[in-house]
């Protein structure tokens, strides 16, 4: 996982409004730009110290992106780095904090169109951050082309100034064309297009500096984005009790589908018990039932055909969380069976649907939405993104301008229900508006059985009472450290096999 950042995560105009509140309450645009600078130079001369390097390029954009630059280049040349700066504007053309750093710069400027690349050792992207509008023109363009195949060449560094130029810093998505640097240092706050992909493979290395921006200026924001890490869960993190007993833990119901397709539902009910559910039961098909009880210990297994066994078997109040959908097969009997998992009861009986549960309504939403916004405890979803396409069609067809993000919660808003949209930048969105992005997971979680594991840890952590929210963003944590502890050559029992762990992991962090 990467090094911290602050949990809020801001969207472009966020940013720019704590900004202006800042100048407003008396700090000056200049001090903030010299800070941001410092941030840059530090960064740089670090990787510099390490490679042995001293020419460093300075490409300066149009904007105070690019003023962050030529202060940058100034505090790098003080320190005897032989600093060149190459700007994409003609400096009459700059204004405000751009033209008065450009102004303070004592030596010539080229044409970043014309620049040459030539003895350099590593290369500053300051030529556009957050105030990017538009996709790149042919010049630019041809520009960021141009530099990203001079580091592949040479093998040199790119470190970009607060976002790789190109990336939306609101959805990640490329404007045309982007900057592929090793390192990014933004200020005061990450922002969405820095972990949504593709926007996260272009920042490298990405760190936030603090340049003067008080956290309070976040107070009229209404911030409801924030990094998924344990500073989001962990004070809603159950734990077992001295005085408790496997009863107060909870008692998860996975549903299992038929007997050549049980493998899923077990690997859920495994990760369900590894999470800290007191007791899990499989409901099984009773054609399945010898397969799947000869290869269950510390599980139960009881026999249910269908929606009435199900029905049946969740008649027994104690059972608070039920995960359907690994292995069930698409079919019409899911469909009522997972309405059953939701049906309105006394007690709030908490929920996970994943997969087949999902696709099974893929020619009907609605008659899911029905169920989910009636269901009375909290329901999470876990669509990859052709589930999420198949269900959510509404929030799919647009101008292709939304992010992943925006999606999610419209998704979540649509169907009453938590949801957890999987990928490498996997989003959690609650319906409330609240919203997580995890920064990280490794690519060997791509492997079958990976998600029947994460269905399983949130019905784990639902059992124990957790909101619907910080269950599915504390889950999507611990899996992909988990991935990351076992490390390469995962399967999905690795990821169940490594969560004691992060359990040890994140007690010890509590005892701090
Ligand atoms: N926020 C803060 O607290 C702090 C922010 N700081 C820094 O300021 C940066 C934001 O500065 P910014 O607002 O001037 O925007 P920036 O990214 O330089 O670009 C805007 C310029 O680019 C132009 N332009 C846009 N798209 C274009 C395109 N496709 N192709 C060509 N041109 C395009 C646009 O022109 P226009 O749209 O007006 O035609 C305008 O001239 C931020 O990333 C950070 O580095 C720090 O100093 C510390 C404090
Ligand atoms: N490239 C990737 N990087 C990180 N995580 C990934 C990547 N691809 C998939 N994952 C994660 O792996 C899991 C795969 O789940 P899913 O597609 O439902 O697989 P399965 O149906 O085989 O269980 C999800 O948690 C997803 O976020
Ligand atoms: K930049």
């Amino acid at each position: 996982m990467p090094s911290a950042f602050p949990l809020e995560i801001l969207t472009t105009d966020q940013m720019a409004r704590a900004d202006r509140l800042t100048i407003e309450s008396g700090v000056p645009a200049m001090s903030l730009m010299e800070s941001a600078a410092v941030a840059i130079a530090r960064a740089t001369s670090q990787i510099l110290q390490r490679t042995s390097g001293r020419r460093v390029l300075v490409l300066c954009g149009p904007g105070n992106n690019g003023g962050d630059g030529f202060v940058a280049a100034r505090l790098l040349r003080a320190q005897r780095y032989k600093v060149r700066v190459a700007s994409l504007t003609p400096l009459d053309q700059l204004r405000g904090d751009a033209a008065q750093a450009a102004a303070a710069w004592p030596c010539p400027v080229s044409s970043a169109l014309e620049c040459s690349f030539d003895g350099i050792d590593l290369a500053i992207d300051a030529l556009f951050g957050t105030g990017l509008a538009r996709d790149l023109d042919s010049n630019a363009s041809a520009l960021v082309r141009r530099l990203n195949r001079w580091r592949r060449e040479s093998g040199q560094n790119v470190v970009a100034v607060d976002i790789p130029s190109g990336v939306d810093g609101t959805t990640g998505a490329v404007r045309g064309a982007a900057v592929e640097a090793d390192a990014t240092v933004t200020f005061f706050r990450v922002k969405t297009g820095h972990l949504l992909l593709p926007g996260r493979l272009h920042c490298g290395a990405l760190t936030c500096a603090h340049i003067g921006i008080r956290p309070s200026a976040l107070d009229s924001l209404a911030v409801e984005t924030f990094v998924n890490m344990p500073q989001l869960w962990r004070a809603a993190l159950p734990l077992p009790q001295v005085d408790g007993h496997k009863y107060s833990r909870g008692h998860a119901l996975v549903v299992s589908g038929g007997a050549s397709f049980t493998g899923a539902a077990r690997l859920s009910a495994a990760a369900a018990l590894r999470a800290g559910a007191g007791l899990v039961t499989l409901a099984s098909p009773i054609e399945a039932l010898a397969v799947n009880a000869s290869a269950l210990t510390s599980v139960m297994v009881r026999p249910a055909d269908g929606a009435k066994g199900l029905a049946k078997v969740l008649s027994d109040e104690r059972k608070n969380a039920v995960a359907i959908g690994p292995g069930l097969g698409v079919s019409e009997e899911s469909c009522a069976q997972v309405e059953t998992a939701l049906a309105p009861q006394a007690y709030r009986r908490a929920a996970v649907l994943d997969a087949d549960a999902l696709s099974s309504f893929a020619g009907d939403p609605e008659r899911l939405w029905r169920a989910t916004r009636a269901a009375p405890g909290p329901v999470v979803m876990t669509p990859h993104a052709g589930e999420f396409a198949r269900l959510f069609a509404a929030c799919e067809s647009d101008c292709g301008c939304r992010s992943k993000l925006d999606k999610a919660r419209e998704a979540a808003r649509a169907s009453g229900a938590v949801v957890l949209f999987k990928g490498a930048d996997t989003v959690v969105a609650a319906p409330d508006g609240r919203a997580s992005i995890l920064p990280y997971a490794t690519p060997w979680l791509a492997t079958a059985g990976s998600g029947d594991v994460l269905t399983g840890v949130i019905a784990g952590l639902l059992a124990q009472r957790m909101d619907g929210f910080l269950a599915a963003s504390c889950a999507a944590w611990m899996h992909a450290r988990a991935a990351e502890i076992f490390g390469p050559g995962l399967i999905a029992d690795d990821i169940i096999a490594a969560l004691p762990q992060v359990w040890r992991e994140l007690c010890a962090a509590q005892q701090k």
